[in-house]
């Protein structure tokens, strides 16, 4: 479809070697102008880079601050290829009229593998056995070394995740506790307990699968590992802000955790190459991971061609299906018509000003959809009218007072 502005002026900012499936989705839409990199962008590169884009792809390192946001001028729309959105000021976004869209399923699975693969591992010492076979030693022994059968897993937060992980576990004959602060289903014999420390208490693996938020930010500090059982696991793959590193490092050191698994941290590097540092370093009971838990070639593909087909459909028709930070609005294509996008501050009176202005006109809107959020209000109106009437059109919608954004799709 002929778009009023052309796709090749298009500018899509790609970072973080996201897949090269998101790439051929823009190219495949006729998206030309694509500049990607390997890595994030130091922030004063990020503020260049992002203050000629239209729209930008990242995954968890690059911080969309409310200050960047303030460089990125022509900026439309933001795709997380991740599930996370905590790196992106999503308030600032709103308030810019900037819709952000991520990939909530697609990494889950790997993920969930990936957790249970390191439950059995750390069960069974094998990191610790492992490390020493590395060193040339040799310690055959059953001491330490147990099945997952019959032992009980606390998941922390119950969503996408935390669930496939339940059903993994039950089928591998373990108890599963969990711990959310919706009320969830439980699948299969999964049972909720009445609080996070009933959960620490019961359990014999902890997993965490919450997202950042200031109510999970430090949710286990010295007295939730405290609270565990002596000889307990815990794994981490959410963030790694969860978890206070240093008195994980601490309990471990004393003998009191079993072992750990954490593939996400409160500082983590920018980029390949550069150095890790963490107080879990040299832990043999610890598998330390560079947060990949996401990071499997399947999930990477479907990722880049979810979140590449979000930001398509939202540059070419306006749809914000699945947005995290906006109103939902979706309309089908109407023939003979063309589309008007109005984004506006959530005030009374600004669809009636757009409606007049479309009586006084005498145009004849084919369909109209608004949807709205407390602070913002999104239109998209498709109007019987030609290319020159449209684009006056929106010189009017802009000056209504309230309005955020317009633009003329095609
Ligand atoms: N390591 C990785 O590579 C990787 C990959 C994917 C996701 N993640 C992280 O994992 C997180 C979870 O992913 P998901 O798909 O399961 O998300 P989800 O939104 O489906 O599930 C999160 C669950 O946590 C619950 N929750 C929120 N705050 C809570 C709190 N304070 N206490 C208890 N429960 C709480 C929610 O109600 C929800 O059920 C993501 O937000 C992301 O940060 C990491
Ligand atoms: O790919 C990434 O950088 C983040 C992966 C994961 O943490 C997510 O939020 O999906």
């Amino acid at each position: 479809m002929k778009t009023s502005f052309p796709k090749e002026d298009i500018r899509v900012l790609l970072l973080e070697g996201v897949s090269q499936s998101a790439v051929d989705t823009f190219r495949n839409a006729g998206y030309t102008q694509i500049e990607y990199h390997k890595k994030a962008l130091p922030e004063a590169e990020l503020i260049e880079s992002i203050s000629q884009a239209h729209i930008i792809g990242i995954r968890s390192r690059s911080q969309l601050t409310a200050e960047v946001f303030q460089h990125a001028k022509r900026l439309i729309a933001v795709g997380c290829f991740c599930i996370g959105t905590n790196q992106v000021d999503l308030d600032a976004a709103e308030r810019l009229g900037i819709p952000v869209f991520n990939a909530p399923y697609s990494n889950t699975r790997s993920v969930a593998e990936l957790v249970l693969a390191e439950a059995i591992m750390l069960m069974r010492g094998i990191p610790q056995k492992n490390a020493e076979c590395h060193r040339g030693g040799w310690s055959k022994s059953a001491a330490g070394s147990y099945e997952v059968r019959g032992k009980t897993l606390g998941v922390v937060g119950y969503g996408h995740i935390g669930t496939q992980i339940s059903v993994l576990a039950e089928a591998l004959g373990m108890q599963v506790l969990f711990h959310d602060i919706e009320a969830k289903l439980s699948l299969g014999n999964a049972q909720p307990t009445a609080s996070l420390d009933e959960l620490l208490q019961r359990s014999d693996i902890v997993t965490l699968h919450v997202p950042e938020t200031p109510a999970t930010r430090m949710m286990i500090q010295a007295p939730q590992l405290a609270a565990m059982k002596p000889g307990a696991i815990l794994l981490n793959a959410s963030r790694g802000t969860v978890i206070d590193i240093d008195a994980l490092a601490d309990s471990l050191r004393s003998g009191h955790l079993g072992g750990a698994a954490i593939d996400v941290f409160p500082v983590e590097p920018k980029g390949n190459g550069d150095a890790f540092v963490s107080p879990l370093i040299g832990m043999d009971n610890v598998i330390l991971t560079p947060h990949i838990g996401g990071s499997t070639l399947e999930a990477q593909d479907n990722i880049g061609i979810e979140v590449a087909a979000k930001l398509v459909r939202y540059s070419d028709n306006g749809s914000t299906l699945s947005a995290v930070n906006f109103p939902e609005v979706s309309l089908p294509e109407h023939a003979d018509s063309r589309r008007l996008l109005h984004i506006h501050q959530n005030v009374p009176g600004v669809l009636s000003r757009i409606n007049e202005l479309f009586s006084a006109g005498n145009l004849n809107i084919n369909a109209q959809f608004l949807q709205t959020r407390p602070a913002l209000g999104y239109v998209v109106i498709d109007v019987a009218a030609d290319e020159a009437t449209t684009q006056e059109l929106r010189d009017r919608l802009s000056a209504i007072t309230g309005t955020l954004r317009t633009r003329v799709l095609y």
